[in-house]
């Protein structure tokens, strides 16, 4: 996308859609005799947040790996924009990977090249969704570097020489610079100091927000849950035990498990 100035715009506001964005039904995988995710259904619409919470080994990862196609699903449909991904060739899916949907690594090593400079870590993405301009994808590499706090005099520096934090926020350019529809978000903040981790989370709001994302969020932290998530669905033993708005569920958990996570009794 070009304006009339020569820059790449990224800002995309979701057209309205009637359906949901994501809708997925009896979504299950399993680990050998182990379940890894067992019947898991809900939907997303554009502009929404869905926050996925549980212990640890309740299923979060084993759930977004296969939205991803990170892992391959034994059962259910995975609907996003009323095409069945399980039933997409390939090519077709890894295209949808790269235009309209972003995946952000808690490690921000597993998102980034960390080889290339942070101008190339987001110009790369412009290009794979056929940005040619060489001018034009630097300005918007330099744009996004300043949306995201980092100085964009750093622009030919490598991520290496970044902060844990910066490198976060340089992953979080590089996913939204092509304008992605979902974004799905694996322990965004973890692994950050808890001041870091605040400026993090308000610079994810606003550009949630600013860019009517549609994300899916997954957390072992009830506070950024708290921050972030329109809604949330409650995994324990690989599968939803409770769902609903995020205040009602953290407020007034139905679930007695539910009620120890958010008690902080347990561990999570
Ligand atoms: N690669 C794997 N091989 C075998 N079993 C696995 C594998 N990955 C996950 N599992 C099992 O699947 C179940 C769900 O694990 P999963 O990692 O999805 O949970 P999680 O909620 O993401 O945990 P965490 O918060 O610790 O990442 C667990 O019983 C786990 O042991």
């Amino acid at each position: 996308m070009e304006s009339a100035q020569g820059r790449i715009w990224a800002k995309k506001k979701p057209e309205p859609e009637a359906g949901p964005l994501l809708l997925v039904e009896g979504l299950g995988k399993a680990w050998g005799a182990r379940i890894g995710c067992a019947d898991v259904g809900f939907d997303l619409y554009p502009g929404e947040v869905l926050g996925i919470v549980g212990e640890s080994g309740s299923g979060k990862s084993t759930l977004l790996g296969c939205l991803a196609g990170h892992l391959a699903a034994d059962t259910g449909r995975i609907l996003y924009r009323g095409r069945d991904l399980r039933a997409m060739a390939e090519p077709e899916r890894r295209h949808l990977a790269r235009t309209e949907w972003a995946f952000v690594h808690q490690n921000p090593r597993d998102g980034l090249r960390m080889g290339v400079t942070a101008g190339a870590n987001v110009g790369e993405r412009l290009m794979a969704v056929g940005a040619r301009h060489y001018g034009a994808i630097r300005a918007t590499a330099t744009d996004w570097l300043g949306r995201v706090e980092i100085d964009p005099a750093r622009i030919d520096d490598r991520p290496r020489a970044f902060s844990g934090g910066m490198q976060q926020r340089l992953q979080i350019a590089r996913n939204l610079v092509t304008g992605p529809r979902l974004v799905l978000m694996d322990e965004p903040t973890g692994g950050l100091d808890v001041s870091v981790q605040a400026r993090l989370l308000d610079l994810l709001r606003e550009l949630v927000r600013e860019m009517g994302l549609a994300v899916i969020l997954v957390t072992h932290d009830l506070a950024v849950a708290r921050l972030l998530a329109d809604r949330l669905m409650v995994m324990k033993d690989g599968r939803v035990i409770e769902a609903g708005l995020t205040d009602q569920v953290l407020d007034d958990p139905q679930a007695a498990y539910t009620q120890l996570l958010v008690s902080s009794v347990l561990q999570v």
